[in-house]
């Protein structure tokens, strides 16, 4: 794969679900191996309702978004098709795909199964998939809706990395973790997708997080961008009130990024 192909990116784009648009203007890009990129801000502000658009699971109110060169909102069954493996996201809360009624074992099954037909090289079992995210095979007969919230996270995220795509979209994917199981979720995600150059989009409200994971942040505030830059910049020399107070916010503990 060439770092020119398959890339994810925003122009302009406005989008919201509420009669006043949540996002305005926003640019954003994301080219697979060429690093992560975050999105952080307070509650409400719009993480999640950019990231939807982003992925063609809201309809814009302006702008544009385009994978490999093509109008998301415009394409044809078999670009759609491709744009549903070749992009994952997984959301907030979410199942990250996976049907809640079945078994944890018939679910990833049935993601491992769509992602061979769709030429993912997936070469593994199940049990693979659960313990790329700290899993243990006894999960395998549960019911999903019957995990814990942290359980189903991992599931989440074990499932979408198991498809190989060439961009990851997550939606706060360590709110449900104690900091250890965090810790570890963080390096494996960093681990796997540095290794496989999967492009990385990740919005969360914790700039920790974010900072550990992503070459690039945006920070949103009010709908827009406010202020971008590498972590350590945000962190050193935050220019935006905002961004300042985020940036104080953040646990002296986390100094290496200081
Ligand atoms: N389905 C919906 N219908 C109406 N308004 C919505 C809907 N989803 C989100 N909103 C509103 O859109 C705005 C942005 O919400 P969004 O979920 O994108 O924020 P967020 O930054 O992800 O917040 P959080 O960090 O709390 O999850 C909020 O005012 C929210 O109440």
């Amino acid at each position: 794969m060439s770092a020119t192909t398959n890339v994810l990116s925003a122009t302009g784009l406005v989008a919201g679900h509420a009669s006043t648009p949540s996002v305005r203007g926003i640019d954003l890009t994301i080219t697979p191996g060429e690093g992560s990129v975050g999105v952080i801000g307070g509650s409400g502000v719009g993480k999640s309702t950019l990231l939807q658009a982003i992925t063609g699971d809201l309809k814009l109110r302006g702008g544009r978004v385009t994978f490999d060169g093509r109008t998301v909102g415009r394409m044809g069954p078999r670009d759609k098709k491709r744009f549903g493996v070749a992009v994952r996201a997984v959301r907030q809360n979410g199942f990250g795909g996976l049907d809640p009624r079945q078994t944890v074992e018939r679910a990833v099954e049935g993601e491992l199964s769509r992602a061979r037909k769709a030429g993912r090289a997936t070469g593994g079992t199940a049990t693979d998939v659960l313990a790329l995210m700290f899993l243990e095979p006894r999960f395998l007969g549960r019911g999903i809706r019957s995990l814990s919230g942290g359980e189903r996270q991992r599931l989440a995220l074990a499932a979408a990395l198991s498809t190989r795509p060439d961009i990851l979209v997550l939606d706060e994917p360590a709110t449900a973790l104690d900091q250890s199981l965090k810790d570890a979720v963080v390096r494996r995600l960093v681990e796997l997708t540095t290794e496989r150059g999967t492009g990385l989009l990740v919005a969360s409200h914790d700039l920790e997080l974010v900072s550990r994971v992503c070459q690039t942040v945006h920070v949103l505030a009010d709908g827009v961008f406010v202020e971008s830059g590498t972590p350590h910049e945000l962190l050193t020399n935050p220019v935006h009130p905002v961004t300042r107070e985020i940036a104080e916010a953040l646990p002296a503990a986390v100094g290496a990024f200081r």
